[in-house]
């Protein structure tokens, strides 16, 4: 592999990757800088340190169901209990990240990392000055609200002032205790990663990166999530391919620099604070390193969706990309699901999302496009949420073009788009600032107002949609 030259950050586009969802990788900067046949030497080539960083509890077994491995994962965490945390972006020079992993068989996630001096090489914390006024970890009464109503925010201003990665935080709910033109640079302790619009990026949880921001507005969307990894959903009766492939996961090369001085400063972020230690040696110094437990992303374009080819619209978990299991089966603490561009084929079928309720929480963004469900008002760069129970479904503009497609409608393809939602089995709590925001689309329950019924005790259902014949 020829090495970049050291800080030189101008070779992000000939950025190699390793492909494959869970793998355990190993990649080296300098040729034999990766130790071989042991971990731990006493002295590691070109005099490097050895680090660990682990994902799970030393613990944890190799093999065993997922409940347990959740519990275990929420003790090695530094965070309480499983839970999740929604922010939205807002930044004037990128993306749309989350926190996931994988495992197959092995429950151990743990990389080695061979530096040029240890992490721990840095002077004590603080807590970061300023404060962050739109970060929130900790949601309870004090900070945050629920609603049964639904929300939804116009895509969030974009500040006049350069505004960094952590500062464009802004959180909009989350539940419990504790990311578009060119694109975003990451660099992160396993190498460098390019995350184009439409890609999603996992940073697991201990890993120190820095964004570099594109020059431009750029907006995007980060869902964090405590407590346990994400990790490929079951195929079940699709078999053993489709969804996204393993494949397509690209995991970051190795890339170091060596640079001393003292204007280093590392943002921590501990109990849902922020907290700032300074060092005189940049983090990015692994020369070398090899484990499961490293950064990646995801181009969704290439999440291959399966659906219905007869009758009837298929629930939306058909699309799942990632899932956070909770100690429950079955029952997510965060699945991230996807609205890409494909064929609706079903016949005699309302083929949009159908009216529901739904016991999981469902937080939406749209990346690109418009979304399938509302022909208005839900834009890129915006938001939605439908906490449980909550009724929601196609606007009316939605569902009068639906029936007027009329039942000969023939198979239509959902092009230039991509929706997303975090669907969780928790109910999140609001902040203030999202709820009072000037962006909160107050008059968001109208576009349902104009539904009316076409109920006539006389026909049958098909007869009173008869095309041509509609009783709006
Ligand atoms: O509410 C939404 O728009 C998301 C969604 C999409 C779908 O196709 C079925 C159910 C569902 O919640
Ligand atoms: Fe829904």
């Amino acid at each position: 592999m020829e090495m970049p030259a050291r800080g030189d950050s101008s070779g992000w586009a000939e950025l190699e990757y390793q492909s494959g969802f869970g793998n355990h990788f190993s990649s080296e900067a300098l040729p034999g800088a990766l130790p071989m046949g042991q971990n731990n030497p006493l002295l590691c080539p070109y005099g490097l340190y050895a680090e660990q960083i682990s994902g799970t509890a030393f613990t944890a077994p190799r093999k065993q169901n997922q409940r347990s491995v959740q519990v275990l994962i929420s003790q090695s965490s530094s965070v309480d209990q499983h839970n999740f945390v929604f922010y939205f972006f807002f930044w004037n020079i990128l993306v749309d990240p989350t926190e996931f992993t994988i495992t197959e068989c092995s429950m151990d996630f743990v990389t080695w990392l061979y530096r040029i001096k240890p992490s721990v090489t840095h002077e004590p914390f603080h807590p970061r000055i300023p404060g962050h006024k739109h970060l929130v970890s900790e949601f309870n009464q004090l900070t945050s609200s629920v609603t049964p109503t639904q929300l939804r925010w116009k895509p969030a201003d974009v500040p006049d002032a350069p505004t960094d990665f952590i500062d464009g935080l802004y959180t909009i709910c989350g539940a419990g205790s504790s990311f578009l033109r060119h694109g975003l640079l990451i660099t992160t302790e396993c190498g460098k990663l390019q995350v184009s619009p439409g890609e999603m990026v996992v940073l697991p949880q201990g890993f120190r990166f820095a964004i570099n921001l594109p020059d431009g507005p750029s907006r995007g969307y980060v869902a964090e999530v405590f407590g346990t990894h994400f990790q490929l959903p079951e195929l079940g009766p699709i078999g053993a391919n489709g969804l996204a492939s393993p494949r397509d996961f690209l995991a970051p090369t190795a890339w170091f620099e060596e640079s001393f001085h003292p204007g280093y400063t590392i943002v921590q972020k501990f109990g849902g604070e922020l907290f700032t230690a300074k060092q005189d040696f940049s983090p990015f110094n692994v020369v070398a390193w090899h484990g499961n437990y490293v950064p990646y992303k995801y181009d969704l374009i290439k999440f291959c969706p399966y659906n219905t080819v007869l009758v009837d619209h298929g629930d939306p978990s058909i699309n799942t990309v990632l899932t956070a299991p909770s100690d429950k089966v079955g029952v997510a603490l965060l699945d991230f699901v996807i609205f890409p561009p494909r064929w609706l084929v079903a016949e005699h079928t309302f083929q949009p999302p159908y009216y529901h309720r739904n016991c999981m929480s469902e937080f939406m963004g749209l990346i690109y496009g418009t979304y399938e469900a509302k022909a208005d008002g839900f834009l890129p760069g915006g938001a939605s949420l439908h906490s449980c129970m909550t009724p929601h479904g196609p606007d009316t503009k939605t569902y009068e073009a639906t029936i007027a497609r009329g039942e000969d409608a023939e198979p239509f393809r959902i092009s230039g788009t991509m929706a997303f939602m975090f669907e969780s089995s928790l109910i999140p709590r609001v902040c203030p600032w999202a709820l009072e925001s000037p962006n909160v689309n107050a008059d968001y329950y109208r576009c349902w107002i104009g539904l009316r019924s076409h109920f006539s005790c006389n026909g049958r259902q098909a007869d009173v949609f008869d095309h041509g014949n509609m009783r709006f």
